[in-house]
């Protein structure tokens, strides 16, 4: 097994957003991507879209309770090179968009250990991504294949569309489909034969990568985020009753109010995401940067915890404290602490880029240094959305 993969599995999850069929919001879809908000008393933005987020079973072993996107751990079938009958292209790119910037390790890894999968793990990672909302969620993010057996995935930097329903068996039929591919991964393969669609990875947008942090000695997890725009209504998303106990779509703005008010608890990943995504209160806006970034590609982040007098932080590249060879399997046990406050440490601090976490539901990032990859920083929100948890970007 190769040594990574000793401390942390590979995963995927997709941040599903739906909507931007509805007239132009407010005159907040003015707001440009990339422009952060240098003042606190900008208006809410009004999101023309929705995110699904999926409530974790109270019994699960990691994160219990959490709100996270649609994901899970990658499996073996997911990287089966039967996969390859059914794409239109070849490896390397298998019609992925060319992606210039740096590899995630995530995705450069050896596949070896896996039974040498000819698959590239941009694309068994979008599979996988997936096949986790079908079986979390009802969700089914495919594409149809074109007359003669080809399929033929829209890839014109449109937001993607569900397959029409006439595309799909009975509510029963496909029920029981998702039973079988949550028993059985590879069953996904079988079910995508029989509808004589492939999953929609055109649809799928790198967007970002963490590795759960270190030290705390609890699963970790080195996770794929893609980001996929659904222009049309957000369509009915059912929980399993098993690992998955409530699904909802919400705004990000209402998500992190939510989360304020501790109706609801999002991890800090999940958390940095919804307020990166606050800078886009249109659907349109929102899939025309993701697909345009993801060319630039992103690298692996993995929080190193700071724990200080009277709460901890998160420190991510980019930081001053960020170390320069960082403990990623956690084996030589480095962490950081001060006796300080943590409004001390960050008095001090120049070059911020870190998640000060005072309670569970008492977040806020601060960020002043210009986002790598063409990427975006979480928005600093606004004093209408609450400052007793805020994401505050110091820009
Ligand atoms: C009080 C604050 C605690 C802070 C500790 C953390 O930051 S935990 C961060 C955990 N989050 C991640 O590792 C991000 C990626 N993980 C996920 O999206 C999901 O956990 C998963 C990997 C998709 C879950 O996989 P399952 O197989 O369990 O569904
Ligand atoms: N009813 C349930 N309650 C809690 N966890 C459940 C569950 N049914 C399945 N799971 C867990 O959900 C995980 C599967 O997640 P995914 O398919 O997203 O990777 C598995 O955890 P383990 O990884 O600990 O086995 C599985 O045990
Ligand atoms: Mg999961």
């Amino acid at each position: 097994m190769n040594s990574r993969l000793r401390h942390w599995r590979e995963a995927a999850t997709v941040l599903l957003a739906a909507g931007g069929v509805g007239p132009a919001c407010g005159g907040a879809s003015a707001r440009l991507p990339g422009a952060l908000a240098s003042s606190s008393s900008s208006p809410p933005p009004s999101f023309d879209y929705e995110l699904l987020l999926l409530r974790r079973s109270a019994g699960s072993g990691f994160m219990p309770g959490a709100y996270v996107f649609p994901g899970g751990t990658v499996d073996a079938a997911d990287f089966s090179a039967e996969w390859l009958q059914l794409l239109p292209e070849p490896p390397p790119r298998c019609g992925l968009g060319p992606v210039k910037g740096p590899r995630a390790p995530l995705f450069a890894t050896e596949r070896s250990e896996l039974g040498g999968s000819p698959l590239p793990g941009d694309v068994a990672f979008r599979i996988c991504a997936i096949r986790e909302t079908f079986e979390e969620a009802g969700v089914l993010l495919l594409a149809p294949a074109a007359e003669g057996g080809r399929p033929g995935p829209a890839c014109d930097g449109s937001p993607a569309r569900l397959l029409p329903a006439e595309r799909l068996p009975p509510a029963s039929e496909l029920a029981e489909w998702r039973r079988r591919v949550q028993r059985q991964p590879g069953a996904f393969l079988q079910l995508c034969r029989h509808l004589r669609c492939v999953p929609n990875i055109w649809a799928l947008h790198e967007w970002s990568n963490w590795l759960t942090p270190a030290g705390r000695g609890g699963r970790r997890f080195d996770t794929a985020f893609y980001l996929c725009c659904l222009g049309q209504s957000p369509p009915p998303a059912s929980h399993d009753q098993a690992e998955v106990t409530a699904c909802k779509w919400t705004k990000p703005s209402e998500a992190i109010e939510l989360f304020k008010s501790q109706d609801i608890w999002i991890p800090p990943p999940q958390f940095y995401e919804l307020c990166r995504l606050c800078n886009f209160p249109s659907l349109r806006d929102l899939h025309r940067f993701g697909f345009e970034r993801a060319v630039e590609g992103c690298e692996r982040w993995m929080p190193v915890l700071l724990i200080a007098s009277d709460g901890f932080m998160q420190i991510l590249p980019g930081d001053e404290l960020y170390p320069e060879d960082p403990d990623f399997t956690g084996e030589r046990k480095l962490t950081l602490s001060t006796n300080k406050k943590t409004e001390d440490v960050l008095k001090e601090a120049i070059r911020l880029h870190r998640v000060v976490i005072q309670d569970l539901n008492k977040i806020a990032i601060h960020v002043n240094i210009p986002s790598k990859y063409k990427h975006i920083n979480p928005l600093p929100l606004d004093s209408k959305m609450g400052n007793s948890t805020d994401c505050s970007s110091k820009l």
